[in-house]
């Protein structure tokens, strides 16, 4: 038996027509043109490919697109005042800033600087508090995406062990609070974890987060689990000069022999991002201006 393969290319596009729908009636109704603002340090090529592909799901869906890159020595004084300028923009209601950031800059002074209620990503610290605490405002969109892709799959997640393998703050721990918002029974896994593939066979939900290709071997997986692989890690391409191969950390081709329903990598979870940062765009701009929270978008 092989595995369902979870389209999340083909969802977050489903997600996307709804975002435009929004924008649409928010200019049509209100005048109003939801604005998102995309700041890069650095020169990354990984972090400007994801940018570049933002802002161009962004300009379709509609909105308005703002892109700030810097140079690598770029000040956190500078990014500093350039988040003060973008707070006060009234053009722009979500504000993303590409993470990591080079190490002579604070990422969690530059994030908890930005407007909460232009905090798209979901990581300001009162946006954390308040997913943690269960007063729901920005939720971080990987995870929110995760959490879209499981529930169309399975419907009420009451009671289902789920096991989030990675703690980090942007994704693992947001993804553990969401799970657990959602009734599931909750393990968060980590690199200290003792007998990690043990406790991976007792998921019926398994979200491998980590950065480590493949890391999750077949034999860890229960038979009919749901599998979400968070991972991006790009290897070298088999062939000289051919492109870098972008693989999840699960071992795909193993896991799809046991587990009920995988993510592939590409075409998984990382679509599902893009599509809920503009979502949390649409939702930002609306709540700033007062209005009501488009009907498209509720799920
Ligand atoms: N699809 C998408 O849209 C996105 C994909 N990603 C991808 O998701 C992955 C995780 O990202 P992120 O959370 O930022 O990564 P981090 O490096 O911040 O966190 C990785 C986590 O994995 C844990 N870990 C590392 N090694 C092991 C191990 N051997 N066994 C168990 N746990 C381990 C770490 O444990 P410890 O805390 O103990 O060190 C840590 O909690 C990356 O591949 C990243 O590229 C990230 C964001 C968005
Ligand atoms: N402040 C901040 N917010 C983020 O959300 C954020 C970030 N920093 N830093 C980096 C990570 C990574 N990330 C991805 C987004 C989309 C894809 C994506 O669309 N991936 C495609 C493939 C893209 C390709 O071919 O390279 C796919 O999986 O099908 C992947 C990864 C967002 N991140």
């Amino acid at each position: 038996m092989s595995a369902d393969i979870i389209d999340g290319k083909a969802f977050a596009a489903s997600i996307r027509d709804r975002v435009a729908a929004a924008t649409g009636n928010l200019k049509e109704e209100f005048g109003l043109t939801p604005g998102l603002a995309v700041v890069l340090v650095g020169e990354d090529p990984a972090s400007q490919v994801y940018t570049r592909s933002k802002e161009r799901m962004a300009t379709a869906a509609g909105m308005a697109s703002f892109e700030h890159r810097l140079a690598e020595e770029t000040t956190e004084r500078e990014l500093l005042g350039l988040i003060d300028n973008l707070n006060a923009d009234p053009e722009v209601h979500g504000i993303l800033v590409q993470l990591p950031l080079p190490p002579h800059l604070d990422s969690a002074l530059v994030i908890n600087a930005i407007d909460p209620n232009k905090d798209v990503d979901g990581f300001h610290i009162s946006n954390a508090g308040r997913l943690a605490t269960g007063q729901t405002s920005m939720v971080p969109c990987t995870p929110l995406g995760c959490l879209l892709l499981l529930k169309d799959r399975i419907g009420d997640l009451s009671g289902k062990h789920a096991v989030v393998v990675g703690r980090s703050n942007i994704v693992g721990k947001p993804m553990a609070s969401l799970l657990l918002g959602a009734n599931a029974t909750v393990s968060i896994a980590h690199s200290r974890t003792a007998d990690l593939a043990g406790l991976c066979r007792q998921a019926d939900i398994l979200v491998a987060a980590v950065g480590r290709p493949g890391m999750i071997e077949g034999d860890w997986i229960k038979p009919g689990a749901t599998v979400i692989d968070v991972g991006i890690n790009r290897l070298p391409s088999e062939t000289e000069g051919g492109k870098d191969r972008l693989v999840g950390d699960v071992d795909f081709a193993a896991a799809k022999e046991v587990a009920g329903a995988i993510t592939p990598v590409p075409g998984g979870v990382g679509p599902m991002t893009i599509a809920c940062l503009l979502a949390n765009t649409v939702v930002a701009a609306a709540r700033i201006n007062g209005l009501p929270e488009p009907d498209e978008l509720t799920v």
